[in-house]
Formats: C-alpha cells, sequence, structure tokens
C-alpha cells in the first residue's frame, strides 16, 4: 500500500449516531475508492441525539453514581440497549452483527466491574473514569469498523486505550509528551500502514490512560486532540473534522439566520471562537497540525461533497515549501476571504457569572492579585475575561454546571477576606472575533454603539491580549439581540456600507501617508 495520500477523518458522536450509513457509503468510500486516498477513520462516543444525552455522559455519570455508592445499572443498560439495537439495524452480515454485539457487551461488562469496585469503594479515580470513558469509543469504533466491512470496505478497529505505558509519569501535556504519543501512534499503526492491501483503520478517539485522567488534562472534545496527533503520524495531506454543519460561519447558524459560512479562518480565530462559545473544534488540535503543516478542514456530514472551511495560518506555507507564496495545493482557489472587514465572526458564550473584588487595602495591591487567584486556582475556577484597577478586579468566569456553582460559593467565602465582593449571574460574553481587526479603527466603536443602540448594557469590556477579540459582557437574555445586531453591522455581506465609513484599515492608510 502507498504509504503517503494519508486523509485523516474525525467523526463526532452524534453524526455516528445519526448518519452511520452516510458515514461509510458517501464519505469513507468516497475518499478511499474515488478519491483514491489513504483513509484513517477517528471516532467519538455515540450519540444518538445530542451529546448531552450520549454514551460519554451517560458512561460519565455511572462514574458519579458509583462514587455516591449508588446504583447505576439502569444507566450500563441504556448504553448496551443502544448499541445492541443500533447493530442489529445496521449490520446486515449475520457472522459481523453477532461478533460486533458480543465484542460490545465484553466491553460493557469489563465497565461494570470496574464501576462495582468503585461502588465498594466510594471513589473513582481518574484512572477508573478513563477506563470507562474509553470504553464510548470502543464501542462506536468497534460499530464503524463492523459496518465498513459490512458495506465492502476492508477496515481494522484499533483500540488506543492503552497507548500510555501504566508507568508513564507526567503531570504536563507538553511538546514532548505530544512526540511520545505521535511516534506511539506509528508504531500502532505500522502493520495498516504496511499492508499490501488497503485497510481502513478505525481508531478509538480516546486515547490514554493519562496519569491525570484525559477529562482533567484535555476535557471533553479530546477525540480532535486524538485525530490530530494521528495526521501528524501518517503525515496525513488533510485532517477532515466531520460535523453537522457546512463548516465555520460568520455566527451559530442556528442563532443567526443571516450568517455566513467561511471558507477559511485562521487557528487562532478557531481557538477563540471555541473558547468564546462556539463549539468548533478542540483548541488543543491545532498546534500539532499546524506545526506538521497539515491543513484542517471542518465538513458536513450531511453535504459531504461542500468545500467547508480549511483553518490554516494565512503566513505560512504547506507541506514542502519554504514559503507560503499562494494558497497550499491543497487548499481551494477561495482560501483567502477576498472580502475581509476587519471581523470574522461573532460568537457568545452564557452561563457567565461576574465576579467583583473591591480590596479592603489591608493587603499591598502587588499582593492583592496574586491571592485572588490563589483563592481561584484552588477551586479550579476559570476566568475568561479579567479587568483590574490596583483595589479593584472584575471577572467572568464561566460557571455552567453545579460543580462550579459550588466552588464558586466555596472561593467567594475566602475572597471576602480581601475585600467586598458582589456577583451578578445570568450573563453572557459576546466576543467578536478576527485576525485583522487589529489594524482596523472603529470596529470596536461600532460594536459598542450597536449595544447601546439595542438598549443592551455593558456590564463589561476587555480586548484580548492577542489583539483578535474584542469582548463585552452583557445579561444573558440579550446574548441573541446583541449576536444578530452585530452581526447585522459588521460581518453580512449585504450591510451598508455606512457602517464601515468608521473602519478605516490603519495599514493601508500608514502606507498611504508613507507615500505622499
Ligand atoms: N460560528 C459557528 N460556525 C459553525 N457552527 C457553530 C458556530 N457557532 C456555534 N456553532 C454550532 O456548533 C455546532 C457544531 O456542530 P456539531 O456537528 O453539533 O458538533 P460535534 O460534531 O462536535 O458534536 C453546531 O450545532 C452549530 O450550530
Ligand atoms: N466522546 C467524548 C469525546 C469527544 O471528542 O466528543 P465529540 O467529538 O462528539 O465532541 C465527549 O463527548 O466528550
Amino acid at each position: 500500500m502507498d504509504s503517503s495520500n494519508w486523509v485523516v477523518q474525525k467523526f463526532g458522536g452524534t453524526s455516528v449516531g445519526k448518519f452511520p450509513r452516510d458515514i461509510v457509503e458517501h464519505i469513507i468510500k468516497f475518499y478511499t475508492n474515488d478519491q483514491n486516498n489513504n483513509v484513517a477513520v477517528v471516532c467519538s462516543a455515540r450519540s444518538s441525539y445530542t451529546k448531552s444525552e450520549g454514551t460519554t455522559t451517560r458512561l460519565l455519570k455511572c462514574c458519579d453514581l458509583a462514587s455516591q455508592e449508588e446504583e447505576f445499572m439502569h444507566l450500563i443498560e441504556e448504553v448496551r440497549q443502544d448499541h445492541v439495537s443500533n447493530a442489529e439495524a445496521n449490520i446486515e452480515n449475520p457472522a459481523l452483527q453477532t461478533r460486533l454485539i458480543s465484542d460490545s457487551n465484553k466491553e460493557l461488562d469489563l465497565v461494570v466491574k470496574y464501576l462495582e469496585a468503585s461502588k465498594v469503594l466510594g471513589e473513582v479515580s481518574p484512572r477508573t473514569m478513563d477506563l470507562v470513558m474509553a470504553c464510548g469509543e470502543k464501542l462506536s469504533c468497534l460499530f464503524i469498523a463492523s459496518l465498513c466491512n459490512d458495506r465492502g470496505c476492508k477496515a481494522q478497529y484499533v483500540d488506543l486505550s492503552h497507548i500510555v505505558p501504566s508507568d508513564f509519569t507526567t503531570n504536563n501535556l507538553d511538546t514532548s509528551f505530544y512526540a511520545f504519543l505521535v511516534q506511539a501512534f506509528k508504531e500502532k499503526l505500522q502493520p495498516v500502514v504496511q499492508a499490501r492491501e488497503r485497510i481502513v483503520p478505525v481508531i478509538t478517539g480516546f486515547f490514554g490512560l493519562l496519569p491525570m485522567g484525559l477529562l482533567n488534562g484535555v476535557g471533553r472534545g479530546y477525540t480532535d486532540l486524538c485525530a490530530a496527533l494521528i495526521a501528524v503520524a501518517l503525515n496525513s495531506e488533510e485532517l477532515q473534522v466531520w460535523k453537522e454543519v457546512d463548516g465555520i460561519f460568520t455566527a451559530d447558524p442556528r442563532k443567526v439566520p443571516q450568517a455566513r459560512l467561511l471558507s477559511s479562518v485562521t487557528p487562532e480565530e478557531a481557538a477563540e471562537l471555541t473558547y468564546y462559545g462556539s463549539e468548533v473544534i478542540h483548541p488543543f488540535t491545532m498546534e500539532q497540525v499546524i506545526r506538521a503543516k497539515i491543513p484542517i478542514r471542518i465538513k458536513n456530514v450531511q453535504n459531504p461533497r461542500g468545500d467547508g472551511t480549511i483553518i490554516y495560518p494565512d503566513n505560512v506555507a504547506k507541506k514542502g515549501e519554504s514559503t507560503p507564496p499562494h494558497p497550499p495545493e491543497t487548499l481551494t482557489a477561495s482560501f483567502f476571504e477576498k472580502r475581509r472587514r476587519g471581523a470574522t465572526a461573532i460568537t457568545a458564550k452564557s452561563d457567565i457569572v461576574v465576579l467583583n473584588i473591591h480590596s479592603n487595602k489591608k493587603t499591598l495591591s502587588h499582593g492583592f492579585l496574586a491571592q485572588i487567584f490563589t483563592i481561584l486556582d484552588k477551586y479550579k475556577l476559570v476566568v475568561d475575561l479579567i479587568c483590574t484597577s490596583e483595589v479593584h478586579v472584575s471577572m467572568a468566569l464561566p460557571i455552567p454546571d453545579s460543580a462550579s456553582h459550588k466552588a464558586l460559593r466555596q472561593a467567594v467565602e475566602k475572597l471576602q477576606i480581601l475585600g467586598s465582593v458582589d456577583i451578578t449571574k445570568k450573563m453572557a460574553i459576546v466576543s467578536l472575533i478576527g485576525k485583522q481587526m487589529k489594524q482596523y479603527i472603529g470596529i470596536a466603536g461600532t460594536m459598542f454603539t450597536t449595544l447601546a443602540e439595542e438598549n443592551i448594557n455593558i456590564e463589561m469590556i476587555s480586548q484580548g491580549a492577542n489583539e483578535i477579540n474584542i469582548s463585552a459582557v452583557i445579561e444573558e437574555t440579550d446574548a441573541i439581540k446583541a449576536l444578530q445586531s452585530i452581526h447585522a453591522k459588521l460581518l453580512d455581506e449585504s450591510a451598508p456600507e455606512k457602517y464601515f465609513e468608521h473602519a478605516v484599515d490603519e495599514r493601508l492608510e500608514q502606507i498611504k501617508r508613507l507615500e505622499l
């Protein structure tokens, strides 16, 4: 088999749940047969409807119940039933179907053993949680590999859940750890790469067991990172992340119907969009592939022939070239957006709490911030935005679940020693993202004027340190109105030019001045 020409395709949990036949018939088979690519597939755990009701969520709930010494078997049976009926509905060959059901049952029986032991102890260690969570990706990949074989596309299930040796110790997911993983993946995939006939490896997006636990180290969405590392290991031409949207839009198309599909975004923009509420791609993914000069393409399972959105730096050459004189060959001609007016996209993040701390001046100002961050760190609270003066600090914190609510309550008790503390709940961060914004004057002005015109009160303002993000904290109930109105003025193709009369391309102006 030719060892080059690899394409890595990552499928999310809801896509595996809703469109497995399309994935095999119109995507995997199309790229292997019609496009003559070597395809490697990475899957997340199956969700039949939404991620919050999917297999990973159910397995994590089992861990939660076991740690409280409570019964969890009803959830395991739900997962079992879901996968058995899915196998019966999709796998036609009786031998393949029987084998898949038996393999799936074995994996679930193993999970029950881990959970029973944890229930006795009343504690689930990060390692046990990883062992339980890994089952989701195992079941999903056993299924997709079986479906490929059922439909005449030779595939092999590849389990990465024990790729990290049990004596491996690290508390850092640093470059050397990623390099170790890439090497381990290369060795694991060697038999498939060197096989005489073409075989599609169907690889578990779970790669563990990590010393600190995959959930602690990487968080939900870890299969994107796994796919990126596989793409590097195979030196692939492209990493394709298949979703249920045509690509990355100027705003969430569910919230802003006028949102436009973007043909390209930079890795920094994709990361900011994900951090600030648009679940586009796990932010850890980009660095690995971009360093290896591999473009990422976001594509739609329901519209497989669409171009999707390319994530690639606008100033980096493609593989094998030293300069970036033109769009890399694998990218479409429309790679570079023609009409960029500064901003690329807008996003909103809900479940934000604003925390204000006013110093009682019993501490020197230089110790004030250090103490605040020590307390927040102790309770593992993340700060999305921060504005400070010498004695006053305002912070926007994502508080999405009951665990973070509890942590916030405990942190506030400690913070009160430093000064007066107040919190405002049910807020949202609205962020305008764009790599080219920094060279325009007037974009922030238009954004804030628009909010004022819509009668939306701004609680906090922040311009990200990387200058590609302008954010405002507003009430959660105003978020959609804010997205739509700012989009209409700064991102709609049909927006009247008058909205841009204050947005001056500063770099262009400087050049003009030099020429005079
Ligand atoms: N700017 C954006 N561009 C595209 N999708 C966005 C954006 N912001 C939010 N989204 C939402 O992100 C979701 C991602 O697609 P989905 O296929 O559900 O992801 P996954 O495969 O990771 O579960 C979509 O439902 C879409 O509405
Ligand atoms: N199954 C895991 C990992 C993952 O990456 O999911 P998805 O690709 O559906 O975001 C989760 O739900 O977190």
